[in-house]
């Protein structure tokens, strides 16, 4: 039983990084009645406002949608899992914070994929630099005095810093700024925190209009079914608390699911490939081949290492080194507990021999930091190294797994599903052990765990990769935007759902093309983009 709907200007679908930018520019700035309707919970949990709390927020699932992906064939027939916030702020609150944007030419993409001059890179730096509070840059790239706080990590590890000196030997520039439209080089990512703590898409957008009487925030509410009357979204069906509500829009139903959960919403209510919500016996809106394809995501694999010395994190979260760094930070706000963890990074393997990096390695100062589908590796003192596939060439699908809207739908990544995706991290790979045969890091390591000295040919590392290839959290492309004509495009260059009046999606799944950089703050510079389109402002 569906109780009386109250009407609103917008309803936005999902808190999370994208949701807290829209919602929170239609209210501030233009005045706008606003729902907001998520999932998860509120964000409130001190451990998703403390950086080091990431991977003890990895390890549970409270705070997360664990998805499974269909088994990859091309990996032996492994299911991995691809974890998806769920809390309001979504992946903001629960991310591993590093701030980065990617190449100015990954926007300038979006606009020849689009055949539109409304993305750009030109067209969202400003929002980039508007959103952006950043603590450390303040010129023609960066923002000073934005809502969401930007810095350099609170605390940098002897292994991190080991790290940027070894890649310098070797050669590779250091970067003071990966954010200047050409990431490359080496150097320490600046990361969403202030004052020692994250700084969230609730904390930044959300937070300082909690009190407007124009947001109405619904959390525990999941969407269930875009209302659709005579082509024109009117309404949004969800459950919260056990019941049903149905929520009506004046003006436009805007959905920020993220990219594994807007392609779902749109197919549940009838926007879809016909032939497949025919068989589920899902009435059909609009017949959009595209929703659910195009589904990319970053996949990395590692090489771990012995290093003992304690330059890293090794059992930093235990006993009495636990108790020091939790009273470094409760007396000065400072130490180990302001850093997720993950400090420095580099850029390698030139596209093709001569584009611009398509492989990114992370440093990562302990072993234990692989998910849970790549078991097995000892938690000893020593680094990983991640090295992470930017700009895959395989691209995968979502599809429903049955038109009940609990079912979480079936997800193909094809991660390495390309023969050059295989060959470009294969030189990754290489790369991050001429790394750790470098000095200073070489005085340090003392042995390879994995995959281990013994796997050096071409075969064995393939092998090592389709074992333990894993998501770097940043799925994208399955709603993609497109030319006006372009049947297979699911949205608009406006964002505007095809075929369905007042619907768009603001969310990562509008993305045609992956960016070279990691996904949160892309995403928000998106949302606020796709804002100024739907009003018309610059
Ligand atoms: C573990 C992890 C680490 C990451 N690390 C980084 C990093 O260090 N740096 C970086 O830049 N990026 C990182 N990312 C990626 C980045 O956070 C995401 O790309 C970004 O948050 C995506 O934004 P979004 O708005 O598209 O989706 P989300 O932020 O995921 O928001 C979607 C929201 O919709 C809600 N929702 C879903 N279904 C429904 C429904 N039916 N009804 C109502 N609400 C719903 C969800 O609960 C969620 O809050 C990481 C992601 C993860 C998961």
């Amino acid at each position: 039983m569906v109780a009386a709907a109250k009407t609103y200007d917008y309803i936005v679908v999902g808190g999370g990084s994208a949701g807290c930018v829209a919602a929170s520019r239609l209210v501030a700035e233009f005045g706008a009645r606003v729902l907001l309707l998520e999932a998860g919970g509120d964000y409130k949990d001190w451990i998703l406002k403390v950086p080091a709390g990431f991977s003890q927020i990895l390890g549970g699932t409270k705070y997360f949608t664990q998805h499974f992906t269909v088994p990859q064939v091309q990996l032996g027939g492994r299911v991995q899992m691809i974890p998806q916030g769920k809390v309001l702020g979504g992946g903001s609150s629960i991310n591993a914070q590093a701030y980065m944007r990617g190449r100015a030419a990954d926007y300038d993409i979006w606009g020849d994929m689009t055949g539109s001059d409304l993305w750009s890179w030109r067209k969202i730096l400003p929002h980039f630099m508007r959103l952006e509070g950043n603590q450390k840059f303040n010129n023609g790239w960066h923002g000073a005095y934005g809502p969401l706080r930007v810095s350099d990590p609170g605390f940098i590890c002897e292994m991190s810093h080991k790290y940027v000196r070894t890649l310098q030997g070797m050669g590779v520039a250091y970067t003071p700024d990966f954010n200047n439209g050409a990431p490359a080089g080496v150097g320490y990512p600046q990361v969403t925190t202030g004052g020692g703590r994250r700084c969230s898409a609730v904390d930044a957008f959300i937070t300082p209009i909690r009190g407007n009487r124009n947001l109405e925030i619904v959390t525990g509410a999941r969407a269930e079914r875009i209302v659709i009357e005579r082509g024109r979204a009117v309404g949004v069906d969800y459950l919260v608390a056990g019941g049903r509500q149905q929520a009506r829009a004046d003006g436009e139903v805007i959905l920020a699911a993220g990219a594994l959960t807007s392609p779902q919403l749109l197919m549940l209510s009838g926007i879809g490939p016909a032939d497949a919500l025919g068989k589920l016996g899902i009435k059909v809106e609009a017949d959009l081949a595209g929703v659910g394809n195009n589904l990319q995501d970053h996949c990395g694999a590692p090489i771990a290492a012995a290093a003992p010395g304690n330059y890293g994190y090794f059992r930093q979260d235990q006993g009495l080194r636990k108790i020091a760094n939790g009273i470094e930070y409760l007396l000065l706000g400072r130490g180990r507990i302001t850093t997720t963890g993950v400090e420095a990074c580099s850029f390698h393997v030139p596209e093709d021999g001569s584009g611009d990096p398509v492989v990114q390695i992370w440093c990562v100062p302990k072993t234990s930091y692989i998910d849970e589908d790549v078991r097995g590796v000892p938690d000893i003192d020593g680094v990983t190294l991640h090295a992470v596939l930017m700009r895959p060439r395989a691209t995968g699908w979502l599809r429903l797994r049955s038109a009940d809207p609990r079912d979480l739908p079936l997800v193909n990544p094809n991660y390495l599903g390309h023969p050059d995706d295989m060959r470009h991290l294969r030189d990754g790979m290489r790369v991050a052990r001429e790394i750790l045969a470098a000095r200073p890091l070489r005085d340090v390591v003392t042995k390879e765990i994995l995959p281990g000295a013994g796997a050096a040919d071409d075969a064995a590392i393939d092998e090592h990769m389709r074992r333990t290839v894993k998501t770097d959290y940043h799925p994208v492309g399955t709603c993609r935007m497109g030319r006006e004509k372009d049947d297979d495009a699911v949205v608009t260059p406006e964002l505007r759902v095809r075929g369905i009046d007042r619907l768009r999606v603001v969310d990562a799944s509008v993305m045609p093309k992956i960016v070279t950089a990691n996904t949160n703050a892309p995403t928000m510079a998106l949302a606020s983009r796709a804002v100024s389109i739907m009003k018309g402002v610059d």
